[in-house]
């Protein structure tokens, strides 16, 4: 996905909802994949998330700071190992708000920004993600979402039913979408990932990685 004929613009897909095209540049998309690769080494591996009703998630996910399982955070991965998960590092911290600047402008929320979570998905291409709202935060504070590697369709919706009105865009490697305030809880998800679209400068030649960072509102 390389080749654009023209830039991408800076798009506000809904109130408080934005998608920066290109966000990260090749060198941090780089590092991220490196630090990802090192998280699913462990403590905790990557793993397909189960559900309440025992059907596994298609997405492989691991989780940095606090650990996320249908439906709650804790600092113990306790439905795969057990193990703590690994701490939320500062530089994490600092692209959370360098992100929340790039989207909403520099202010006292980005400088503010403190989030203590992040998930760490990797998408094959067969793999997806239902909509669904991000909602076991106490915080009201923003999700920021970088995608690297494979585009996606993101279906963004809206905050009252999994169907429509919702907006489909594309997320290709670097960059950066961001939802917040009328839009935290709006419901979002992966309908479909486009094979081989990938981003092999960013040292993931297939799939798709995407890190969400949160702040939990947990102590
Ligand atoms: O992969 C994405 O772009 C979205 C991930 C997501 O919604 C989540 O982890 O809650
Ligand atoms: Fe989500």
């Amino acid at each position: 996905m390389s080749g654009t004929l023209f830039p991408r613009e800076r798009a506000v897909v809904a109130d408080g909802a934005v998608h920066v095209p290109d966000w990260l540049p090749p060198e941090r998309r780089r590092a991220l994949v490196d630090a990802c690769r090192a998280w699913a080494r462990g403590p905790v591996p990557l793993r397909h998330t189960v559900l309440p009703g025992g059907g596994a998630m298609s997405v492989r996910t691991v989780c940095v700071g606090w650990h996320w399982q249908p439906y709650r955070y804790s600092r113990t991965a306790d439905d795969v190992n057990g193990a703590r998960v690994a701490d939320f590092p500062g530089w994490l911290v600092g692209l959370g708000r360098e992100a929340l600047a790039a989207a909403y402008g520099d202010g006292p929320e980005s400088r503010g920004y403190t989030p203590d979570t992040a998930l760490v998905n990797f998408y094959d291409s067969a793999a997806r993600m239902g909509m669904h709202q991000d909602r076991q935060e106490r915080s009201p504070a923003p999700v920021v979402s970088l995608s690297i590697g494979d585009a996606c369709v993101f279906r963004f919706g809206n905050t009252a039913n999994r169907g429509r009105p919702y907006t489909d865009v594309e997320l290709r490697s670097g960059d950066l979408f961001v939802f917040g305030g009328p839009s935290r809880l709006a419901y979002h998800g992966v309908p479909k990932v486009l094979a081989e679209s990938g981003d092999p400068s960013a040292g993931l030649p297939r799939g798709r990685l995407n890190i969400t960072l949160r702040e939990t509102g947990l102590r």
